[in-house]
């Protein structure tokens, strides 16, 4: 770790140096701070260009020693001083400058950045605000609201948006640090006190109080029960209220309290946490570290519905050239059609943002009806809908007509990954990813390896999901993978606990004040109640294949809720059919509304069922639903389908919507406390014998017996005997 200086031509050259993304580390900001010293105190040197080692400015403070620091690291007065040398500072920023990184570049009087670089400041994704003077400075050079977006939602803006916001001075396509030497000679003797940004005014829209009070409105409502981003604008309000300096002062306090609650260590938890399922194991021994991934240069895509389509679309984004396969003319040029809105949408959401040079780099798409087309593809992803026989007719296919090394993945949600495999002349080469809706925004990718897939096909997935700016998770192989599995469980105890008394609209509350993005009957209704239905009609839960005499209320000695199917005989299909759970303006509107019939529906299906009713709190509704779903997860983690509870955190929190803060079910029940849960399930089980999945896992219980070990410790106590990665 070092922060090392050269002189060119009167101006010194400080690197930032602090393996993989120069990170500010205690250490790293004390050695900036001497370099720079040196440098405004030595008569050699007229002017300062600051950049990062290895193409990287700064990824901001070095987050692994959060829970280390007493005092947080002295950046503030690094900044401060370069501020206030009186020589011009330059930053030169490629890679990305985020965080601290950002503060740090903002310090500085002019700011140079590759085309490729990203600046942000995504403290809020960590659950805390800037608090090195980004959220004061930002406003007084690009404005209260561009601030706030940025701020609240933590994102990420390239290079070129930031020229268009005024963030950086100048954007280049190479040799950023000789631009910014060269820059930096040119303002030598220039005044610097309109580039000293703590001295400017904050950029204000009219009405600047009732714009925030406004804001925090929205803030509150978009990210429910989150405390960060309501606290971005509270920190936006003191740059806008209060002189600088007082400022700084309440940016210090919101940090100092955000920094000890539990919403920032779930957070961090959650950015670790997707760090660490990159990095997979298998009991063999091979591993990320040893596998090697094949290139991906060319996909195809079979099946235009609504996966396959946002499927291609996320392959063009990845710049990946794809060729899209329909079975016949119509689906072709339906499913064309859509692709081609979709890809429309996203370069004109990218030309909003100044990115012209996206509509070229898109990866090209062929759409066609000829497999024999894919025959020189690297990897096909089967994106039909549900149905073993189909899709084995396809593998079978592809094992015919594709080149030898061409990777077959599926995009089932749930069907065996083995029996495809089966058909094929390369089960080693067949693999599960299971993308989520849609698939060219939702950043989950679970890579689901059967009983015979490589290594290498592994890991060529796992950096499929790299490519295509996803959380690859590698699960095993069973009914569902990891995320339906639990998903399925915590829907049936939402529809049995209104046969028990609740209102859907009580039950989606309850679990929307919790923080998840949706509640389960507005999610069946958004989803369509009808593919539940069709797969429960296949498997012979319902419908005609259910054997005559079989109780409607039960299915072998579990209890069944025979509702969702009976909606969907009445034509209630969710909003496609403009009812539901709820009744919505019209078919495929999306206001979901209380509808008074279900509410006479739901009270002559009580009556008929001979069903007691029963006040359901809010506390039963979080906690049936919740604690069906970890004790799920802990019989997943004891069935080896996941490798440790940090996988199934990840599926979560970038799959179902779960709130971050909380840091995904595992690391949530770790909080609530393991002997707590155990407590409860042991109760809700007591109370419905019938419901084998409230029974405490195995895995629970060991972990409780083991005196509640902290989730980190989970994986030591898990054989891998039955592990199926
Ligand atoms: C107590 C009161 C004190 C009051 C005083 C207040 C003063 C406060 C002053 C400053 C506060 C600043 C706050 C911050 O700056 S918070 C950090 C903000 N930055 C981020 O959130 C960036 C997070 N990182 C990323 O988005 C990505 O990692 C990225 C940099 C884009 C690189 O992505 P990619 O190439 O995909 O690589 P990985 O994500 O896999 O990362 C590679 C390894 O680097 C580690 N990493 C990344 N960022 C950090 C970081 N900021 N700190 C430490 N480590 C980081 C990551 O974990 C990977 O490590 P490994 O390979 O071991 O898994």
């Amino acid at each position: 770790m070092a922060a090392f200086s050269y002189i060119c031509d009167s101006v010194a050259v400080i690197t930032m140096s602090n393996p993989p993304v120069n990170a500010l580390s205690s250490a790293l900001i004390r050695a900036v701070q001497k370099a720079v010293e040196e440098a405004i105190g030595d008569f050699a040197v007229e002017a300062i260009v600051i950049r990062g080692d290895k193409g990287k400015f700064s990824a901001g403070a070095d987050i692994r020693e959060f829970n280390r620091l007493e005092r947080g690291p002295p950046l503030v007065s690094l900044i401060d001083l370069i501020e206030d040398s009186k020589k011009p500072v330059v930053a030169a920023i490629e890679g990305v400058a985020l965080g601290g990184g950002l503060e740090l570049a903002l310090g500085c009087h002019y700011r140079i950045a590759h085309a490729q670089a990203y600046v942000g400041l995504p403290e809020v994704l960590l659950g805390l605000v800037p608090a090195a003077g980004g959220a004061l400075r930002l406003p007084r050079l690009i404005g209260i609201s561009a601030t706030l977006s940025m701020i609240t939602t933590g994102k990420y803006v390239q290079a070129r948006e930031a020229l268009k916001l005024g963030i950086v001075d100048k954007v280049v396509g190479e040799n950023t640090v000789d631009e910014a030497i060269q820059l930096a000679k040119k303002v030598i003797g220039q005044p610097l006190g309109s580039r000293q940004l703590s001295t400017l005014p904050v950029q204000c829209p009219p009405n600047v109080e009732a714009f925030l009070d406004e804001a925090m409105v929205k803030v509150k409502k978009q990210f429910r029960g989150a405390q960060s981003p309501l606290a971005c604008v509270e920190v936006l309000r003191a740059a806008v209220q209060l002189p600088y300096l007082e400022g700084k002062k309440k940016e210090r306090e919101l940090f100092q309290f955000l920094y000890t609650t539990d919403q920032t260590r779930a957070q961090q938890y959650a950015f670790f946490a997707e760090r660490e399922v990159a990095k997979w194991t298998l009991p063999s021994g091979a591993s990320w570290k040893t596998a090697s991934p094949q290139p991906i240069r060319t996909a195809a895509v079979i099946g235009l519905g609504t996966m396959g389509r946002s499927i291609v679309t996320s392959l063009a984004k990845a710049k990946i050239p794809v060729i899209a396969l329909e079975q016949d003319k119509k689906q072709l040029d339906i499913g064309s059609k859509a692709v081609m809105s979709l890809l429309d949408r996203e370069i004109l959401k990218m030309e909003q943002l100044g990115h012209t040079e996206f509509t070229n780099s898109l990866g090209p798409v062929q759409f066609t009806l000829d497999y024999g087309k894919l025959r020189d593809v690297d990897i096909v992803i089967e994106a039909v809908f549900e149905n073993m026989a189909l899709k084995k007719e396809i593998f079978r296919h592809l094992s015919g007509i594709c080149k030898p090394e061409a990777f077959l993945c599926t995009n089932t949600s749930g069907l065996d990954i083995d029996e495809m495999a089966s058909v094929t002349n390369r089960p080693q080469m067949v693999i599960g990813t299971h993308f989520f809706s849609p698939a060219h925004i939702m950043k989950l990718l679970e890579v689901v390896h059967g009983h015979y897939t490589s290594s290498t096909t592994i890991s060529t997935a796992m950096r499929l999901a790299k490519m295509l700016g996803k959380v690859g998770v590698l699960v095993g192989n069973c009914p569902s993978f990891v995320g339906n599995r639990l998903m399925r469980l915590y829907v049936e105890q939402a529809v049995f606990l209104v046969e028990e008394g609740s209102k859907p609209e009580e039950i989606d509350r309850a679990l929307e004040d919790f923080g998840l993005a949706m509640g389960p009957f507005r999610m069946m209704d958004l989803a369509g109640l009808d593919i539940g239905w069709k797969a429960r009609t296949e498997i012979g839960l319902t419908g005609p294949k259910l054997p005559i005499g079989t109780p409607a209320r039960q299915r072998g000695s579990k209890r069944y809720s025979p509702l969702p199917d009976i909606l969907c005989e009445k034509g209630r299909f969710g909003q496609k059919s403009g009812q539901g759970w709820y009744k919505y303006e019209k078919s495929g509107g999306r206001n979901a509304m209380p509808d008074p019939w279900l509410y006479n529906f739901l009270s002559e299906y009580q009556r008929i069922h001979n069903l007691k009713t029963h006040y359901v709190t809010q506390e039963e509704i979080i906690e049936r639903c919740l604690y069906v779903l970890i004790n799920e997860g802990f019989k997943v983690l004891e069935d080896g389908i996941a490798s440790g509870p940090e996988d199934i955190d990840v599926i979560y929190n970038n799959g179902y919507g779960w709130p971050k803060y909380t840091g995904g079910p595992m690391y949530y029940a770790s909080i609530v406390g393991l002997p707590v849960v155990l407590t409860k399930l042991e109760k809700y089980y007591g109370a419905n014998p019938d419901i084998p999945d409230l029974k405490p896992s195995s895995f629970l219980k060991k972990l409780v017996s083991k005196g509640n070990p902290p989730l980190k410790e989970w994986r030591s106590h898990l054989g891998f005997q039955s592990s199926m990665l």
